[in-house]
């Protein structure tokens, strides 16, 4: 019996990155002899075991053959006599298949560190097509190792495509798109992830709401898929904010042409049957609360904060109301640097700096702080109680952002 390491450590190691989980595959070994070493067998399908002390993974060598529709579809083969080249030859990509014994020798049959030297994602055999969450890791990887010059075997790219025509896709796993994505927005560059998935028109298939709303901006000005104006919008938000609420609230920065143009913003963009969409956009494929609202909320209201110099009080009020600024001040800091980056890109983009300097940033965080220095505990001294609480307060923060505009 042989073990190595594999994957995602093997390659991190050679990349000089950190490493955040050890897999392990155990070559000529039995499921026997994991479970009389109280290892814990974890995975309907394939024999993998949780070491008992570190809880890393071991999977018995296996080979992978798709023989059906989906995920269910896999004849698995893990007999003893399966070699370590065998189990290799089924990962995704040359750079995930190098292994390493307990002697720190490395077993490489498919030129895994050539292609890490030549910073390619190249896939090791037609079997890559046989895991439609292939193509997302492909996108997600290039995101993670893009600042190091990776890039993506033509191959490998035209493999991909090949997959997304065929409507590989239909077999994903909604929760699994969102993992994959989860961990494409934690990278240096999440936009290359979309940018890739983009590419081979996998977006409008993945998250195709999505894909909708920014084909929607296309109708009023230019084209914004075309120039990746989001994507662009993404690019800059993640080089100052590493929250991947931010991140993908920034694609969501939407309707706003009608500054430029003058234009009245169409009704029906904003209505209620688009945020309804979206909330079945997130709940498909699992999104986080926390990820879902801001994203829903800077949709919402994009259009008003950019333009909330012009609004009344008590809709400025209505809107702190609305997105539970008082419980999570942070909310404000997050729109702020979705405003100051999205201002960035759309003058870049429209090179307008002059017809668009009259939008303040500042404005949204100090009226914010004007309205909370009201304070309660004074209105209930004053013996205000019930309903009349929260109407009375209300009122002087009108009151207070009232005197404050009057001579800001
Ligand atoms: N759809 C998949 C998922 C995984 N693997 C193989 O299983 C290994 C471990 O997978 P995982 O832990 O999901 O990813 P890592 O490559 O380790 O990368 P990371 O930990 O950064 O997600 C991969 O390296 C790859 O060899 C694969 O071939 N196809």
């Amino acid at each position: 019996m042989k073990i190595y390491l594999v994957g995602g450590a093997v390659r991190n190691f050679l990349l000089g990155l950190s490493i955040t989980d050890n897999d392990w595959v155990v070559v000529g070994a039995t499921p026997d002899y994991f479970l009389r070493r109280k290892y814990k067998k974890v995975g309907k399908q394939f024999p993998v075991f949780l070491h008992p002390t570190t809880n890393e993974e071991y999977a018995l060598a296996r080979t992978e053959k798709k023989s059906g529709l989906g995920y269910g579809g896999f004849s698995v083969n893990f007999s003893s006599s399966i070699t370590l080249k065998e189990d290799l030859y089924r990962r995704d990509l040359t750079i995930n298949a190098i292994a390493r014994d307990e002697k720190n020798n490395f077993l490489d049959p498919f030129n895994g560190r050539q292609d890490l030297n030549l910073r390619v994602l190249r896939h090791i055999s037609p079997a890559f097509s046989e895991d439609p969450l292939r193509i997302l890791r492909v996108a997600r990887f290039l995101a993670e190792f893009f600042h190091m010059g990776f890039i993506i075997a033509q191959e490998t790219f035209k493999l991909i495509c090949y997959m997304v025509e065929t409507k590989e896709l239909v077999y994903l796993e909604p929760y699994r798109i969102w993992k994959e994505t989860e961990k494409a927005m934690k990278t240096k560059n999440p936009h290359v992830y979309f940018m890739t998935l983009q590419r081979c028109c996998a977006v409008n298939h993945l998250f195709p709401e999505l894909y909708m709303l920014w084909n929607h901006s296309f109708l009023y000005y230019k084209n914004f898929i075309k120039d990746n104006f989001f994507l662009r919008n993404l690019a800059l938000i993640s080089q100052i904010s590493n929250k991947i609420e931010i991140r993908f609230a920034s694609l969501f920065q939407i309707q706003h042409i009608s500054l430029l143009n003058n234009h009245l913003i169409k009704k029906d963009f904003n209505n209620k049957n688009y945020i309804f969409i979206l909330k079945k956009f997130f709940k498909r494929l699992c999104f986080p609360i926390y990820v879902r609202n801001l994203s829903l909320f800077v949709f919402k209201y994009h259009y008003f904060i950019m333009n909330i110099q012009y609004q009344s009080s008590q809709d400025i009020l209505n809107f702190f109301y609305s997105i539970g600024a008082w419980r999570n001040p942070k909310i404000i800091n997050s729109f702020c640097i979705l405003m100051k980056i999205y201002l960035k890109n759309f003058m870049n983009y429209f090179e307008t700096r002059n017809q668009i300097s009259i939008v303040d940033i500042g404005f949204l965080r100090k009226s914010f702080c004007i309205a909370q220095s009201v304070s309660i505990s004074k209105i209930l001294d004053e013996g205000f109680r019930g309903k009349q609480i929260s109407d009375e307060l209300f009122k002087r923060r009108v009151y207070v952002l009232q005197k404050w505009r009057s001579k800001y």
